[in-house]
């Protein structure tokens, strides 16, 4: 339903069409810097122009929950579509709000319409089919008319961005790339990159908005390693532990992608007592993982479990935020980058403090696709 009816595109394919997709959408992601200092330049551009938005509303309320949504788009757009966006642009900020709503109708099991599907014919409204393919419609319309306007401006000679190197490979081989199957890579890398990163930063923002001795801990590192002035970059990175640790810890106790992207069993296989007949569909429950009892604590929000006493980040096999294996995420160095770059930035520039008459926000998340925090304020209140 969300590919047309046929198993394409990088998320939800498997075999020959998954391995050369992988593989050339990273490819071409690298051509336009994705995983370089353009990158970085990229991702540090959307977060000056965050602060800025934030410095003109500073020390009022401001709702957080979407609050990256854009700058997260316009980082991945930029070599992709080679496009940006203003941060108030209303008709991304509701292509957005599509993405949220479609990622709320369902969980990564499918729900009911994955399991029942002949229920579609019978109560479409009831089980989120009407809803989730209108909201298709809508995003296919806005990557259609994309990739129109692409092939419009097209120089073979010069490509700008991700589509058009697609364009040009369709042209000059036999087997192309199929303009749904564009739509469908676009789509995919966009529900797959800003719900996941906006979301995580969301948590971040609450877990230290709830937690005044870490908010000045983190503040306390900015400034010695950065200070007022200076620019944060990616290289502050590895002199800054306890700002990755607080990073870490959000990825953890706020696993996002709670139970990963759905696997097949390709073979018949025993794990312990249990037989996976072949076919199996598999889930991993990495929320579950990431609270269990091997944590100790696992309800509370304490960075400083992924450091040791000598002040070295702890790397952990009980931790995958990004899954594991073959089909480990492409976003990671990706999201790890925007998540350092936009923390810092707003703890260099902002105290966060939580509106007036406001109750602490709650960290129990809001099922879905991904999980959310529930709606709360944060004021931004400037340090210089
Ligand atoms: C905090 C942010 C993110 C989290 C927590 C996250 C998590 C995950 C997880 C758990 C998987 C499944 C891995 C598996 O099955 O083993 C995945 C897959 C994937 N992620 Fe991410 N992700 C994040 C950001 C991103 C970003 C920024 C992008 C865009 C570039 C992205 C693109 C993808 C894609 C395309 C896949 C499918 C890979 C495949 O099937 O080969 N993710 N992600």
């Amino acid at each position: 339903m969300r590919s047309f009816g046929k198993k394409i595109g990088l998320v939800f394919s498997d075999g020959r069409v998954w391995n050369r997709t992988r593989r050339t959408v990273l490819k071409y992601l690298k051509n336009f810097g994705y995983g370089s200092r353009a990158m970085e330049s990229i991702i540090s551009e959307e977060c000056k122009a965050l602060i800025n938005l934030r410095l003109q509303d500073a020390g009022t309320t401001i709702i957080v929950n979407r609050m990256f949504d854009v700058s997260i788009v316009n980082i991945l757009w930029k070599l992709v579509a080679g496009k940006r966006y203003n941060l108030k642009d209303k008709q991304l900020l509701s292509l957005c709000n599509l993405i949220t709503q479609s990622f709320k109708v369902a969980d990564m099991s499918g729900g009911i319409l994955n399991f029942l599907p002949f229920l579609r014919f019978i109560m479409p409204n009831l089980i989120g089919y009407t809803e989730l393919k209108n909201i298709h419609n809508t995003l296919y319309d806005f990557l259609k008319n994309t990739i129109e306007e692409h092939k419009a401006t097209i120089d073979v000679h010069k490509p700008r961005d991700v589509i058009d190197v697609f364009l040009i490979e369709s042209m000059e081989h036999n087997s192309p790339t199929s303009d749904e199957e564009l739509q469908v890579i676009c789509l995919d890398l966009l529900e797959a990159g800003v719900e996941t990163v906006n979301n995580t930063a969301v948590f971040m923002l609450l877990h230290i908005v709830r937690n005044d001795s870490i908010q000045r801990k983190l503040q306390q590192e900015i400034d010695a390693e950065i200070g007022r002035s200076r620019l944060p970059t990616l290289s502050h990175r590895s002199s800054m532990v306890y700002t990755e640790a607080v990073i870490l810890e959000s990825l953890r106790i706020s696993s996002v992608a709670a139970v990963g992207i759905p696997h097949m069993a390709l073979e018949d296989a025993r794990i312990g007592k249990y037989v996976i007949p072949k076919g199996t569909f598999i889930l991993l429950a990495i929320h579950d993982l990431h609270n269990g009892p091997y944590w100790k604590d696992p309800e509370v929000f304490r960075p400083d479990r992924f450091l040791t006493k000598e002040g070295n980040l702890i790397q952990n096999d009980f931790f995958m935020p990004f899954g594991s294996g073959k089909r480990r995420c492409i976003g990671e160095g990706l999201a790890r980058s925007e998540l350092f770059l936009f923390l810092v930035h707003i703890l260099q520039r902002f105290n966060l403090k939580i509106p007036g008459g406001d109750p602490m926000p709650c960290p129990e998340p809001i099922d879905g696709v991904t999980l959310s925090a529930k709606e709360f304020g944060i004021v931004f209140e400037p340090r210089f």
